[in-house]
């Protein structure tokens, strides 16, 4: 990755990859469906159980289980790379499944219920909640009058002071 300013980032792991299993459906359930996903947490890793036979394990940097909640995928997967990128690193979320398997949900979310919000409102709530403590000044200078051009008031001059500790010689 690289910064607004061209340096590299020396982050551990450029890229992670993240696995969200979702919990089965009621319609799945109904059907007499039955969870397939097995879940090593400690390493982990994620095996299918397949015609009753296990394939190979699969690794990821995490798993996030079918109770994980919104905002704890969101602190884990988005917060340091929206952090990173308030600081001016380039930084890419992205969902990757095939149809069902809850790239919808876990990215928006439903926006009416907050603890159930995805991560893109999130990430809007958390860069809102950074940039407004920052401070923006728009300042024009010339023939030695300033003027605060967000003001409201073009004609307003701020006063100049002069501190003579400071000044150059
Ligand atoms: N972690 C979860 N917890 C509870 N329900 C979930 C979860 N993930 C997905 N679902 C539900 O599963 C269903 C399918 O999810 P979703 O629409 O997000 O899948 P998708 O990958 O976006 O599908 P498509 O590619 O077809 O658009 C939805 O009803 C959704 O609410």
């Amino acid at each position: 990755m690289e910064n607004l300013n061209g340096d590299s980032q020396s982050s551990q792991e450029n890229v992670r990859v993240f696995i969200r299993v979702r919990p089965l459906s009621k319609k799945e359930v109904a059907e007499g469906n039955e969870n397939i996903v097995i879940c090593d947490h400690k390493d982990n890793l994620i095996v299918l159980k397949k015609n009753g036979e296990h394939t190979k394990p699969f690794k990821f940097d995490h798993i996030f289980v079918p109770t994980t909640a919104q905002l704890e995928m969101y602190r884990m997967v988005a917060f340091p790379i929206v952090e990173k990128a308030l600081e001016g690193y380039n930084g890419t979320i992205f969902a990757y499944g095939q149809t069902g398997t809850g790239k919808t949900y876990t990215m928006a979310g439903n926006h009416q219920v907050p603890e159930l919000k995805g991560i893109i409102p999130n990430t809007f709530s958390h860069i809102f909640s950074q940039i407004s403590r920052w401070q923006l000044t728009y300042l024009e200078i010339y023939n030695e009058e300033v003027r605060d051009l967000l003001s409201g008031d073009p004609n307003k001059k701020l006063a100049i002071r002069e501190r003579k500790d400071i000044a150059s010689t």
